[in-house]
């Protein structure tokens, strides 16, 4: 049995899908405190915390510790480089909270911009300050959200109904993604310049500890509302004290370097303050419970790392360039067949890209087996190929090629005895957003593998799209996007379509057989 330590107030749905799991024992108390608890229970497997802090004293004192999961977004109190080190995977839950904290966002905004808590205390007083109370309206407003995940984009959603505009600041956003979500994506000084309310949803980490500064408090509209429920750190509190007044700011806030009683840093700045309280609703804590045990559960029997936060990257390798690996050879799997019997995997690794060639193996074997754990090192990812029979190769680049950083993934299986096939996708990551730009001898293709895609080759003619279109809208499909060039020789024709359900496999068989397809698949991302 694997003890799962649970020392915070924390749904007991967690414990009750664990129990009822039959392979945990759980210890749940939320007022002992962490270091106590830790030392009581040393043959910890797993540890579930909100925003108790996990430090690497508590790590080293559980020495059975496997796994942390942070049941919430912000994992900023957990040590989780000193977790890796001692090989215990961070997970947290996106998204569980979410709604919980759009929906404190606009309470904050709703009742500053309406005087609640001070015309509560004047009546109850026995005053009746209507003057002093003069409000303003949302409605109409200009909103900037910094931060458009989870909660940044319930705020814009939820906020729609007061008819607002609403301009965001988010480095991973596309323009697509952006006109879909109703929202203007503009740099961050204009989102400051221009809003009346800014309201924060960006972690805290090396790149925005004290983003939000000077230099964006001073071209604020006077009178504008900062709202801060996401942390702290993010914000430079002293240079919002030295301009606040000035402007006439008002400064909503959730969020303190300690969550404890006490003096708060923001208690001179602050016209509202909160202890903590934005995933503090019934439904959220449910929520982030049952995902924690739903998390583990599937981490423990199917191998599910999806939602790790401390994967081991090298120093100077974008993350996205390991999400690049796993999703080409995802792709390429996918094309080759998922049942195909693999002989060989070459790699290229282009560019900067060439120095963690090793390392990348192991997002292309997670790839290739869910029963690969993501947190293994590169010689477990071979010695697990070796074991499978699977040769594994790195080529030399030729750098001449000019592809920057990119990656290249070929599968090879012999079919039929000794015939070997071979398919071999390219892709790169540009303006932050993963692209396949080669697949086979399809170039230039440049399109972001994201959703449901069905894939189809066959001899070029004309009007086999529109073939497929129809057979997929027979289906009750809607393809959402769509890339259709032939290869070099212009005598074959790739088919690229994003739908917005995966196309079942009986739907595949019909479309393939009208348009007598050379090869079809379809893939999920
Ligand atoms: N007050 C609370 O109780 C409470 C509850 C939940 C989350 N939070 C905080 O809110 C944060 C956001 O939560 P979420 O669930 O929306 O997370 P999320 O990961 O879904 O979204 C975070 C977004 O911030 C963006 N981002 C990262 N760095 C950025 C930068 N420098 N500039 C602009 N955008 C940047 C990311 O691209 C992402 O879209 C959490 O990290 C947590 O610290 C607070
Ligand atoms: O658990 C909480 O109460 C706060 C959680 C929140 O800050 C988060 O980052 O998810």
């Amino acid at each position: 049995m694997k003890k799962v330590l649970i020392p915070t107030k924390l749904n007991p749905v967690a414990k009750e899908l664990l129990e009822a799991n039959g392979n945990y024992t759980v210890v749940q108390d939320d007022s002992a405190g962490l270091d106590v608890l830790a030392a009581q229970n040393p043959d910890t497997y797993a540890l579930f915390v909100r925003s108790e802090k996990v430090t690497a004293e508590i790590i080293d004192a559980l020495s059975s510790l496997k796994v942390v999961i942070r049941a919430g977004a912000g994992y900023n109190t957990i040590d989780i480089k000193h977790a890796r080190s001692k090989g215990v995977d961070v997970m947290n839950t996106p998204g569980a909270n979410a709604n919980a904290v759009a929906e404190e966002v606009i309470a904050l905004m709703l009742a500053d911009a309406r005087h609640i808590v001070p015309g509560d205390a004047s009546t109850r007083a026995g005053k009746w300050e209507k003057k002093k109370f003069m409000g303003k309206e949302v409605t109409g407003k200009t909103i900037g959200i910094v931060g458009l995940g989870a909660i940044g984009r319930l705020v814009a959603k939820r906020l729609r109904g007061f008819d607002v505009t609403v301009l965001a600041f988010d480095p991973v956003l596309s323009e697509e993604a952006a006109d879909r979500l109703n929202v203007k994506l503009v740099p961050l000084a204009e989102l400051f310049e221009q809003s009346d309310y800014v309201s924060l949803h960006i972690p805290e980490n090396e790149h925005t500890r004290g983003l939000i500064n000077k230099d964006l408090f001073s071209v604020m509209k006077d009178g504008a509302t900062l709202v801060n429920c996401a942390r702290s750190g993010v914000i430079n509190e002293d240079d919002l004290r030295a301009i606040k007044a000035e402007k006439g700011l008002r400064f909503l806030n959730d969020v303190y370097p300690k969550d404890a009683e006490g003096d708060k840093t923001v208690t001179d700045i602050a016209d509202i303050m909160l202890p903590h309280l934005g995933a503090s609703t019934a439904e959220a804590n449910y929520n982030a419970a049952r995902r924690s045990a739903e998390q583990l559960i599937d981490f423990d029997s199917k191998g599910v790392t999806s939602y790790i936060v401390n994967r081991d990257i090298p120093e100077g390798l974008d993350e996205a360039y390991a999400d690049l690996a796993f999703t080409i050879t995802k792709l390429t799997r996918a094309m080759i067949g998922e049942e195909t019997k693999l002989n060989k995997i070459e790699t290229s690794f282009y560019g900067e890209l060439r120095k963690f060639g090793n390392w990348l193996s192991v997002p292309v074997v997670c790839a290739l087996s869910e029963e690969f754990d993501r947190s293994m090192d590169e010689k477990a990812a071979i010695s697990y190929l070796e074991e499978m029979g699977i040769d594994y190769a790195t080529r030399e680049t030729d750098e001449a090629k000019g592809y920057g950083s990119a990656i290249t993934v070929d599968l090879m299986a012999s079919v039929d005895g000794d015939n070997l096939r071979r398919i071999s996708v390219r892709g790169t990551v540009a303006e932050g957003h993963l692209m396949i730009s080669r697949i086979g001898h399809f170039d230039g293709l440049y399109f972001e593998p994201k959703g449901h895609l069905a894939l189809f080759t066959y001899s070029d003619r004309p009007g086999v799209l529109s073939q497929i279109a129809g057979a997929m809208a027979e289906a009750g499909l809607n393809i959402d996007d769509v890339r259709n060039p032939h290869d070099k020789t212009g005598e074959r024709s790739i088919a690229i379509l994003k739908t917005n359900e995966p196309a079942s496999a009986e739907t595949m068989k019909q479309v393939a057989a009208k348009i007598d397809a050379l090869s079809c698949c379809t893939v999920s991302f």
